[in-house]
């Protein structure tokens, strides 16, 4: 093993055991960026390109109009991957409150967050930064809180106080609205409305709550590096005014705007996997800044977390033209497997099940 390795390794474990994140770091004053957080300079250079809007689809009195919003969804999903909603039954104080709740809990003593600092999964709440940390090529500058909200949500007690009131809340409006826009995909897709809840899609909410402290040398780092989502969708809630969100468009990085009030929308890589390439899990990353903190609440639908013995494959009635499959059938556990121990390492998970 060469001396630099071996630095990288006890470097990491160093800030690791320390259990103050990224945020510990930055109250320390420091301003260089640690050497483990660099991203080679041609991940992050960027010209972003403003020849596309991510389309908003206005949810308001959606079974009214069904036919109209279910072709709007279609055309995003098989397209850019992602879509804004507008209308959308969430209420804005929910969201605030969840917004509130990161950097109250982010910014709270850091005696009191350590209790949460853990790469133990099988935990309902884990608070840690990079849960890539160890197989990732570099560090993102972003520390994360994850609740495991359904099928099986924590007990009030296990939630730390700041998200005690809400997250409860909050995670019943992701469950409502998440079914509904599985209801809209699943006829996107020429299949009954209730086909992809059914497959129990949805079953599962897992909701990772990110905060990005200000970064001393943003040109170094990332936010969050290039990745596509685990699960069938996810539901995004993104800082009202510091943007870095980009997502990838005809091999070019485009900019997503704050957007206060809406949600984002994306097809993740399990929804792709099942609807045999019709629907597209897009790469996306967060730039870093120097303004900060940027706070984001990234919510995934998920099947049942970890272990889970569901087996996911092309949906056979998308094959009835006589498509080839693409993927091969998967086991919840080995894909989870496999994406957590490959991290945001750029690449997409799904060409492993590649047939
Ligand atoms: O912070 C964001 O805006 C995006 C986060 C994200 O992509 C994720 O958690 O998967
Ligand atoms: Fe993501």
């Amino acid at each position: 093993m060469s001396t630099t390795i071996y630095d990288r390794f006890s470097e990491i474990k160093d800030f690791d055991e320390a259990k103050a994140g990224v945020k510990g770091l930055v109250d320390a004053g420091i301003t260089e960026v640690p050497r483990f957080f660099i991203h080679p300079t041609e991940k992050i250079s960027t010209s972003p390109t403003t020849e596309l809007q991510i389309p908003v689809i206005d949810m308001k009195d959606v079974n009214m109009r069904k036919k109209e919003i279910v072709e709007k969804v279609k055309e995003a999903s098989e397209t850019i991957g992602f879509f804004k909603v507008v209308n959308h039954g969430v209420p804005n104080k929910a969201m605030d409150e969840m917004l509130d709740a990161i950097k109250r809990f982010m910014e709270d003593d850091e005696e009191v967050k350590k209790k949460y600092y853990t790469r133990d999964y099988k935990r309902k709440v884990v608070y840690n930064c990079n849960f890539d940390l160890y197989s990732s090529p570099a560090a993102n500058w972003r520390d994360s809180l994850f609740l495991n909200m359904a099928p099986d949500p924590p007990e009030k007690e296990e939630v730390p106080h700041a998200f005690r009131e809400i997250v409860f809340e909050y995670s019943f409006h992701m469950k409502k609205l998440g079914e509904v826009l599985l209801e809209l995909i699943s006829e996107a897709l020429g299949l009954k409305p209730d086909y992809l809840k059914e497959m129990e899609c949805g079953k599962g909410i897992g909701i990772a709550c990110h905060y990005y402290p200000p970064c001393p040398e943003p040109h170094l780092a990332l936010g969050t590096s290039k990745h596509s989502d685990r699960g069938f969708l996810t539901i995004l809630l993104h800082d009202k005014t510091i943007g870095g969100l980009q997502i990838l468009y005809k091999n070019k990085w485009v900019d997503v705007p704050p957007s206060p009030g809406c949600l984002i929308i994306n097809i993740a890589d399990l929804l792709q996997l099942i609807s045999n390439d019709k629907l597209k899990s897009v790469e996306h990353r967060v730039l870093a800044s120097k303004e900060g903190p940027r706070l984001s609440v990234a919510c995934f639908l998920v099947t049942q977390y970890s272990p889970s013995s569901m087996v996911y494959g092309p949906i056979m009635e998308l094959l009835a033209n006589g498509s080839a499959p693409i993927y091969r059938e998967v086991v919840i556990d080995e894909f989870n497997k496999y994406y957590y121990s490959k991290g945001l390492d750029g690449k997409s998970a799904l060409d492993h099940f590649k047939l």
